[in-house]
């Protein structure tokens, strides 16, 4: 049973992308993130001032909720959001696809980054099972338990700038895209989505390769890239700077903003400029390149990633697919 659901910007700078997941009929709109493995929600057992503003889950009025006993789950993100509770399964349906005895993980306290982001009921992890976080026993993501469902063991995105786009379950549809797929093999072992991108170009200049070690994550807004890279992006921005008060690199909104080609394979993703012109902040406009430094790899983030079709093969030997559109 195949799927395709709405992703929808949360904001003016498409800065996280939601989409309506029923559990057990309770309808929530939950972040898709390729980045981790837990699929958790704002729930009744978090305190009133964390559920204000909220879509909020009640498993007492599910009829197929079935607590886990003993269970529980515990998330710290790399901004140091984060998120912890208890668990139990339900059905989950996310466009056509439905998948029965799924672990949903109810919050039971959430870092303030969520309590504000109020748009926002919770994530649904698509990155490896072997991130979860549920003790003693790490659950199944959504796709992994939906996969022996579907007609092909994949699903894609098609986010967009300023505007919704979709995420397909079991099937890749060619009309979305333009011109062939280039796949590259994806690394497991940190459970991400991991490939390496062969290099990349700012605007018009030539092609730099390089090995660059990268996930494809839509739960990450920007672009964390080595700091080669973003420095001779920069340098082609006239009036741009790294503001360690803003925490990364500015320039002033009236900025021309070249092109990013990144590398994968022999393939060229490139990345409008203007996609790159993330937000104001202050009385500058915040970049959607930023350093990886401190990350250990670089984050193939919603910035880049809506500038392409994506697949992501959950087949024996996983891989990543990219096509222009
Ligand atoms: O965690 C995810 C995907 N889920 C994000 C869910 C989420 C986390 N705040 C949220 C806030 C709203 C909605 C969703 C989320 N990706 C990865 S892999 C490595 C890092 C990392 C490790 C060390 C240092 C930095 C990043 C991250 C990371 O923290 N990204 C978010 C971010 C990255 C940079 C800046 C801010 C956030």
């Amino acid at each position: 049973n195949d799927g395709s659901v709405t992703a929808t910007p949360v904001d003016a700078y498409d800065s996280e992308y939601l989409c309506p997941v029923s559990i057990d009929g309770q309808i929530l709109a939950l972040e898709f993130d390729s980045g981790s493995s837990d699929l958790w929600v704002f729930s009744t057992s978090l305190p009133l001032s964390q559920q204000k503003g909220h879509v909020i889950f009640d498993p007492s009025k599910s009829k197929n909720w079935k607590a886990l006993s003993g269970y529980t789950w515990n998330i710290t993100y790399g901004d140091k959001s984060g998120a912890s509770g208890t668990v139990g399964t339900d059905v989950v349906t996310v466009g056509g696809t439905s998948v029965s005895g799924q672990a949903v993980e109810i919050a039971t306290q959430v870092s303030s980054q969520f309590v504000s982001d109020t748009a926002n009921n919770g994530l649904l992890g698509l990155a490896f099972s072997s991130i979860n976080t549920v003790k003693p026993q790490k659950q199944k993501t959504f796709f992994d338990l939906a996969k022996p469902s579907l007609s092909s063991p994949v699903f894609t995105a098609d986010l967009k700038h300023h505007a919704p786009g979709t995420y397909d379950f079991g099937t890749i549809n060619s009309a979305k895209y333009t011109g062939a797929i280039t796949y590259t093999n994806v690394v497991t072992s940190k459970g991400f989505w991991e490939f390496t991108g062969s290099g990349y170009a700012v605007g018009n200049g030539s092609f730099v390769s390089s090995s660059i070690d990268a996930i494809a994550d839509t739960g990450t807004t920007l672009i964390y890239l080595p700091d080669a890279v973003v420095t001779a992006y920069y340098q082609q921005v006239s009036g741009a700077s790294y503001d360690s008060s803003q925490g990364g690199y500015t320039f002033p909104c009236s900025a021309t903003l070249p092109n990013l080609t990144l590398g994968i394979g022999s393939y060229r993703a490139v990345v409008p400029g203007q996609y790159i012109n993330y937000s104001p902040r202050g009385s500058k406009c915040f970049g959607g390149v930023q350093s990886n430094t401190g990350i250990g790899f670089s984050i193939y983030g919603d910035v880049f990633l809506k500038s392409q079709f994506v697949i992501f093969d959950g087949s024996s030997t996983p891989r990543l697919g990219f096509a222009s559109k």
